[in-house]
């Protein structure tokens, strides 16, 4: 369980992000933050990564839960390969080359871009890269999965798609995921549970 207990967020410039917002996140299911643009989804994903500070309040999450992030942005580089991409989401400091290699194939296949591993990532399309990004952060085999706007850019069919493949990893790997988006439709699809941000003021 990830407890939010009376958790705001004030920016240095006097922005409002969250004011005194609780919740109960059930770890091993998907659950959803959803609501419209600039009511702090985001900041409250970036705090449960501890990317962000919390201005008051806390957040409780099980200290050993490894975490990973996938943005808004797919974040790719784009001048080395998919494989090289792919190994940037694990510290590589602490494997074999060997074993580094078998992890980034066995998470390419998971999400189904092991045939494009040597190419460079500028040569790919929007739902390759989400899907290499979706790769990047499976590949340490997170318990907590955190997606913000992740597949935005991508077209209606590549982005449903994506999403049953994550639905399937989910359900087999059994990891907490946590999905931001604006998407009432795209909500409903991934998720079991449901938060509803308000803007400040509504
Ligand atoms: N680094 C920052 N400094 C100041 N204000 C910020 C910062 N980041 C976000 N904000 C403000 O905090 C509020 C909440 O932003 P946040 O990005 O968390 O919302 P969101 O619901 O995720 O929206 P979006 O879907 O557009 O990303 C907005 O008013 C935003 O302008």
């Amino acid at each position: 369980m990830i407890e939010i207990c009376n958790v705001s967020k004030i920016y240095e410039n006097g922005v409002v992000a969250l004011r005194d917002m609780s919740m109960q996140i059930p770890e091993k299911q998907r659950t959803v933050f959803f609501g419209p643009s600039g009511c702090g989804k985001t900041t409250l994903l970036r705090m449960i990564a501890g990317l962000e500070s919390i201005t008051s309040g806390n957040i409780r999450i099980p200290p050993s839960l490894k975490i990973s992030f996938m943005f808004q942005n797919d974040r790719l580089f784009d001048a080395i390969t998919v494989k090289e991409n792919i190994a940037y989401g694990i510290d590589q400091r602490t494997l074999s080359k060997s074993d580094l290699a078998r992890k980034v194939e066995h998470a390419a296949r998971l999400v189904g871009v092991d045939s494009i591993l040597e190419q460079k990532c500028k040569t790919l399309s929007g739902g390759q890269r989400q899907r290499i990004s979706l790769a990047r952060a499976l590949i340490k085999e997170p318990d907590l999965l955190l997606i913000d706007e992740g597949l935005n850019s991508l077209d209606q069919t590549s982005k449903y798609e994506l999403i049953d493949t994550l639905i399937k990893l989910q359900e087999t790997k059994q990891f907490t995921l946590l999905y931001v988006t604006h998407d009432a439709q795209e909500a409903r699809k991934v998720g079991q549970n449901f938060i509803e941000f308000k803007k400040e003021g509504d």
